[in-house]
């Protein structure tokens, strides 16, 4: 067959192993969604007993999985791609994105096991629960490590060395307090562990028959990684846990191509032996990545947290939030906001006040006028992120913020209509006077652009589109991290193939100019909207400090 043609029929697979489930799609040579399979874990998979993709630990704040339930769904979504009929031996290049900040601590056995898998069996059947020496595995929504996060801070001189040095102070969540509590309350199963991948690093793993490199973006989500340098800190790593570098490995760029698929796919699967695996990274880095727009824009993922994401020149010395390597410009970096009551909190509202129906949800929100007539609430359900606080609050327009009655509030609104509009506008103030506070200035320029599950709703996009008094667009393809994980397997491909030819083009512009009108807009601001939620903006942080005033008591 003639070059050309070959080329024009190569196709690239992006993989999403994100909280609640994992997600495959199948780009063509244009870079069209030609194919796409899915694995939900509460659903799919209800052997492992998962509420919203996670566990719950024995302790407190403890959230975890068992990393078999991964691999199971990878046997059960490519069975998916293949009960289709999509054709395997045309992918030259896969990727993944995957949630971020979780660890699987490989045993000596589970990398034995992904050198010599047999094409005659299941994946989970060899890479089962002795590959691994911990199995409950800790997740990004596990906040039970404060004590390691300022035994961290401390040994490193502080919280802002620790700012400067990794993006972020060390937040409860990320993976170098994760992998100290490990080391503290496991001690032989640290000790055993041969080397520890992130859910990223994990998923590529899977493909390449051995222990996959971590990319800069999502390492930068461990308080390890000296962001301006792109190495393993080590003043940080000696704060975690002994002789860590080794267990990570070298951190490495989102577009290297770290090898072939291993035979096991090429056999199972009738993928082509040329295969190449890159290296995958964190859900928001690739949701990033699959938006390919510039620094105008504030990106809004929807999915089991909601985040808030932005490009950036410099990296700033944040008090809150975290700034990680840029997925894909390698001199930028990208804000990143993670709020942790998000959909599970909608949904728990949907289910009590709409029956479990997002039309009704909708019709009811639909019902009330912007602002609520002063109605406002905070559901923070579990322990939000940032501010750290935890409970329910609500106002009605009469609470003062200084009066007594604003730390009780009211203990229910008077119809489901008031209910609902007060948690979905409390949601996006919140998600914006964040924003404002981490320096993120909203100005006439300021464009959205929302993915993840709950972008498929319109009404709630328009509350973000009124709150944030800003257009709010959608891609036409699928969800942002799912494309940026086939788009970052395409360039890296293409990087690969034109290593001797110049001009290279950029990311951004190779994948634009195959995909050139991948925007629309969905909603746009109300009028009336800034002098509607500018006074809320005020209340809702007043809100906000009496539910951190309680946690403190
Ligand atoms: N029509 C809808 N309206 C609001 N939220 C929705 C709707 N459909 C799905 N969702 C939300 O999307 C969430 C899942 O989003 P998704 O991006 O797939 O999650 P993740 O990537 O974290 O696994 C669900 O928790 C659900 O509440
Ligand atoms: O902790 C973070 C980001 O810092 C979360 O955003 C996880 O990466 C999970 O992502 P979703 O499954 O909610 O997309």
């Amino acid at each position: 067959m003639p070059q050309q043609e070959q080329d024009s029929q190569q196709t690239f697979l992006g993989f999403d192993l994100s909280t609640q489930k994992l997600k495959a799609i199948l780009l063509n040579a244009e870079l069209k969604v030609i194919a796409s399979a899915e694995v939900k874990f509460d659903s799919d998979l209800p052997e492992f007993r998962t509420t919203g993709g996670a566990n719950p630990g024995p302790n407190k704040f403890e959230y975890f999985v068992q990393p078999v339930m991964w691999v199971k769904a990878m046997d059960i979504v490519l069975d998916r791609l293949v009960i289709q009929e999509v054709d395997l031996s045309t992918v030259v290049a896969i990727s993944g994105s995957a949630q971020q900040h979780g660890s699987l601590y490989w045993s000596k056995h589970g990398i034995a096991a992904l050198q010599t898998l047999d094409a005659e069996k299941f994946l989970h059947a060899q890479i089962d629960d002795s590959a691994f020496v911990v199995n409950r595995t800790p997740i990004w929504m596990d906040a039970s490590t404060l004590k390691q996060c300022f035994e961290m801070e401390t040994a490193i001189g502080g919280q802002t060395e620790m700012v400067q040095m990794t993006g972020s102070k060390c937040y409860a969540r990320f993976t170098g307090p994760q992998i100290r509590k490990i080391y503290q309350q496991r001690t032989h199963a640290y000790e055993d562990a041969q080397r520890i991948s992130l859910v990223s690093s994990f998923l590529a793993s899977l493909f390449l028959g051995k222990v996959a490199a971590i990319d800069y973006a999502d390492g930068s989500g461990m308080n390890l990684l000296d962001i301006r340098h792109k190495t393993w800190s080590k003043t940080c790593l000696n704060a975690c846990a002994p002789d860590l570098e080794d267990r990570l490995g070298e951190a490495v760029s989102g577009f290297s191509i770290l090898g072939n698929v291993s035979e096991y796919f090429v056999q199972r699967f009738c993928f082509p032996p040329t295969c190449k695996v890159v290296a995958c990274t964190g859900d928001n880095p690739s949701a990033l990545a699959g938006m390919l727009v510039d620094r105008n824009w504030l990106s809004i993922s929807l999915g089991t947290s909601d985040t808030l994401m932005m490009s950036l020149e410099e990296p700033p010395n944040l008090e809150e939030g975290h700034v990680l390597c840029h997925p894909t410009e390698s001199h930028e970096y990208m804000g990143l906001l993670c709020f942790r009551n998000g959909s599970m909190v909608r949904e728990a509202m949907n289910k009590s006040e709409a029956d479990g129906n997002w039309e009704k949800f909708n019709e009811l929100l639909d019902s009330t006028p912007r602002g609520n007539f002063g109605n406002m609430a905070l559901h923070f359900n579990e322990m939000e992120i940032i501010p750290k606080a935890k409970g329910t609050l609500r106002w009605n327009k009469d609470i003062h913020p200084s009066s007594n009655d604003a730390v009780k509030g009211v203990l229910k609104f008077s119809s489901p209509q008031i209910e609902i509009r007060a948690l979905v506008e409390g949601q996006m103030l919140h998600h914006r006077a964040i924003a404002e506070d981490m320096g993120f200035h909203f100005g006439n320029q300021t464009k959205i652009l929302a993915t993840g599950g709950a972008s498929v709703n319109q009404s709630i996009l328009q509350v973000i589109a009124d709150v944030f008094n800003a257009p709010v667009y959608k891609q036409n393809e699928s969800e942002a991290a799912l494309l940026g994980a086939a788009y970052r397997a395409a360039y890296a491909f293409y990087l690969n193939k034109n290593e001797q030819r110049e001009p290279i083009n950029s990311y951004r512009d190779y994948i634009l100019s195959k995909t050139p009108n991948h925007l629309k807009l969905v909603c746009e601001p109300n009028k009336d909207s800034e002098t509607v939620y500018t006074p809320m903006l005020q209340r809702y942080r007043d809100m906000a400090r009496v539910l951190e005033g309680q946690l403190a008591h």
